[in-house]
């Protein structure tokens, strides 16, 4: 699988794990609209935050704090629901990205189901769009959902490399391979169909070259490891280094 591209590769920084660690105690610090505009000066291309549903991390107010924080453009995940819908609808962020949400779970655990789901996406995203916000589906790797993706008038899919990176730190090569040539088919057709591909989740130091080669790919959002990684190296260093990666692996 050979991924060299002139495409250019951005990088969005997700900040939720910042307010995780605020949550924990309550109070301000760390400060997530802080690591936004830290990330800004770090070279990141935007940045990215989730509003859960049960605000485990991101909350409200923190919307509006981090689009003032940075002139980045901003990405807001969040689930398909009528309150989210009037929060991107009054905030117009750049992109929305829709992605699946169980309260039980500890992370986003797979993609959206959009080829299940696909009128009432369809009629979901139209606001959205109409807005100006540019439209992305957070699906796994998979025919079906690009196809549906494209259907339902998502501009962009972000596709889960969350088994791919688990399957890797497991040692499990063989699964590792099978995502991976996943992961570039998916690309190759999302990209086929116009969609704008991205791609996030799990991503680290270890696992994000052979990613960042998938040629169509022109993000990746990643986070809770950079967010890890500031504990040790600071969240300067921490972006700066994925950069540099990211953009050896296109070479
Ligand atoms: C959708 C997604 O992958 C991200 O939002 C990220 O993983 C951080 O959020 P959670 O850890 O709450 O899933
Ligand atoms: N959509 C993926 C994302 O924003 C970051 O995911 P992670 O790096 O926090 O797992």
């Amino acid at each position: 699988m050979n991924g060299r591209t002139d495409r250019p590769l951005r990088l969005g920084v997700n900040i939720d794990h910042v307010a995780t660690l605020r949550n924990a105690r309550g109070g301000r610090d760390p400060d997530p609209a802080r690591a936004a505009r830290l990330a800004q000066q770090a070279g990141a291309d935007g940045i990215t935050l989730h509003l859960r549903e049960d605000r485990r991390h991101i909350v409200d107010a923190d919307v509006p704090a981090v689009m003032a924080a940075v002139t980045l453009p901003i990405n807001l995940e969040m689930a398909a629901t009528a309150e989210m819908q009037a929060i991107a609808l009054a905030h117009k962020p750049h992109a929305v990205c829709i992605v699946p949400e169980r309260r039980e779970e500890r992370t986003t655990e797979g993609g959206l189901d959009v080829a299940a789901d696909v009128d009432r996406l369809h009629d979901f995203i139209a606001p959205l769009r109409a807005a100006g916000s540019r439209v992305s589906l957070f699906i796994a790797p998979d025919e079906a959902q690009v196809e549906a993706a494209a259907r339902v008038g998502a501009q962009v899919v972000e596709l889960h490399v969350g088994a791919y990176c688990e399957y890797c730190a497991d040692g499990d090569d063989a699964a590792c391979d099978a995502e991976l040539r996943r992961l570039f088919t998916a690309s190759a057709l999302a990209h086929e169909l116009g969609l704008e591909v991205h791609a996030g989740h799990g991503l680290n130091f270890s696992n994000v070259g052979p990613i960042a080669a998938i040629p169509e790919l022109v993000e990746l959002n990643i986070g809770h490891f950079l967010v890890g990684e500031a504990v040790f190296i600071g969240l300067d260093a921490a972006i700066r280094e994925m950069r540099r990666q990211m953009t050896q692996a296109r070479m």
